[in-house]
């Protein structure tokens, strides 16, 4: 009987031929993938056109992919959406599961998001906050609302481009609407479900046909203009300033440095630098802004969590690191936005290279994995009243959001595990820091608590669909 058990695969939704379950996964896939796992249980088998797939959606069943057979499943597919973007997966988030993406992740956690750069870049936040401020004061004393999802797209464009392409940056395309329509653009690819990977045999077709693929490679064609110029900027060295993320990389290729099988050419560092691009900007901001959402809703919360901050800063001005790290609450409030925002709600998913079993049901080579984040931050077994934003729910637990604690996965887990995480989360707690301390804030005129919208919008990172508007008031 054992034995048979073993062989089982997952529980399915009953599916039509050809297509499988894809008409099921609707234009939010997190949503509608959950609300299945209700019915079909935490390990569920799907088939999405020719693709064999799993979902994981609880705690326990992420924590059996992503800890006890994590070498099982770590690879990345092959999907249409990342290929030309990743310049055939060259980068670190699309690479598959091999000695280049070993060498080259490690190299880029050592050099790029280590701990001392999040302190290096400092200053550049320090500035882009101040900046910040400044033009929110100006809509407070004309008692206008701000677009608060506008401001942090714009703040993190500001601190990751001058981060990664440095101060000459700002002369050419900062504060550019284009090249935040660029970014956007380019997440919603990364995140789209194309014909072509679920259908082999003719699904480029289809993408043609619906213009995907127009779309794609023209977005391709601008970020990749957006590199060479980034290129020719730095042609010169960087003796007068600190070297940012492109000297680096450019100094690595003239050293001839080795990742892997792999020399580091042009083509390797425009991957590289559209996984800051895309894994930084997009997710900080869509977490501010969920976060900000959240405390308008939630008025006891947004006292407490200003409270917080304006008792820790007495009357002193600027927010230093030290402050962040007395701010217990913030803490609590980002992480809860976190549970029920997750901003990458199916994790990026990953490609089992061996077989293996989770709750006794077999998993074949070559499934597609997704872990649904967004699933397991609402699931009633794990939290108490999930609908509820409550921060206090993690002070009577340790559960934090690094990846240890499977019930809380913002950034995933295990040899994937997002290495931006300490840059994201000093990113999101700093300018939620001071937007709380220098302002109170109020709904625009005529809206009320229910008038706010949290729809989402589709994508690999799903933040909120309308913006957010709130009037700010001067502290
Ligand atoms: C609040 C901010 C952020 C969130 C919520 C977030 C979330 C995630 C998630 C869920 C993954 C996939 C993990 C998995 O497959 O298990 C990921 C991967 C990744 N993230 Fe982030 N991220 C954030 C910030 C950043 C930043 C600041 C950077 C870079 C500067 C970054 C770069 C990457 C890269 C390169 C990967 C691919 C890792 C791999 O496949 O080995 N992320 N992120």
């Amino acid at each position: 009987f054992k034995r048979k058990k073993q062989q089982r695969g997952p529980p399915s939704p009953p599916g039509f031929p050809i297509i499988g379950n894809l008409h099921q996964l609707g234009d939010l896939p997190h949503q509608s993938l959950w609300r299945l796992s209700k019915k079909y249980g935490p390990v569920m088998f799907l088939k999405l056109g020719r693709v064999p797939t799993v979902v994981v959606s609880s705690s326990e069943t992420a924590k059996q992919a992503l800890k006890i057979h994590d070498l099982n499943c770590c690879s990345r597919p092959s999907l249409a959406g990342p290929r030309e973007l990743s310049y055939n997966y060259l980068d670190i988030a699309f690479s598959p599961y091999d000695d280049y993406w070993k060498e080259l992740r490690k190299m880029c956690v050592k050099e790029l998001f280590s701990p001392k750069r999040v302190r290096m870049i400092q200053p550049i936040k320090d500035e882009e906050v101040k900046k910040l401020i400044e033009s929110v004061t100006e809509s407070a004393s004309s008692i206008s609302p701000v677009s608060l999802s506008e401001k942090f797209l714009a703040l993190n464009v500001s601190v990751i481009c001058k981060a990664a392409f440095g101060l000459s940056f700002q002369e050419t395309v900062l504060n550019n609407d284009r090249f935040n329509k660029l970014v956007r653009e380019a997440f919603l690819f990364l995140g789209s479900f194309s014909a072509s990977d679920f259908f082999p045999n003719g699904g480029w077709i289809i993408d043609r046909l619906t213009g995907l693929q127009g779309w794609r490679e023209r977005s391709v064609r601008d970020l990749d203009a957006f590199y060479e110029q980034m290129f020719e900027l730095h042609k010169h060295g960087n003796k007068d300033r600190v070297e940012d993320f492109v000297d680096l990389l450019l100094r690595l290729e003239k050293e001839e440095a080795v990742l892997g099988n792999d020399k580091l050419t042009r083509n390797h560092i425009k991957a590289i630098l559209m996984n800051v691009l895309l894994g930084a900007i997009d997710t900080s901001a869509i977490t501010m802004t969920w976060a900000m959402a959240e405390l308008i809703r939630n008025p006891r919360v947004m006292k407490k969590v200003q409270s917080e901050i304006r008792n820790q800063m007495e009357n002193r001005l600027v927010i230093t690191l030290e402050d962040i790290d007395q701010l217990h609450y913030l803490k609590m409030v980002i992480k809860e936005t976190w549970r029920l925002h997750p901003p990458v709600p199916l994790l990026v998913p990953r490609e089992v290279m061996s077989e293996f079993e989770i709750d006794g049901y077999n998993i074949k080579p070559k499934t597609l994995l997704y872990v649904n984040a967004y699933a397991i931050g609402r699931d009633p077994d794990t939290w108490k009243d999930p609908e509820v934003f409550l921060p206090e729910r993690f002070l009577d637990n340790d559960i934090d959001a690094k990846g240890h604690h499977f019930e809380l996965l913002p950034f995933g887990s295990g040899r994937r595990i997002c290495p931006g995480m300490y840059m994201g989360t000093a990113t999101v707690e700093f300018g939620l820091a001071n937007m709380l301390y220098q302002f109170d804030w109020k709904l625009p005129e005529g809206m009320v608590v229910e008038d706010i919208d949290m729809e989402e919008a589709p994508g690999l990172a799903v933040g909120k669909k309308k913006e957010l508007l709130l009037v700010p008031v001067k502290y």
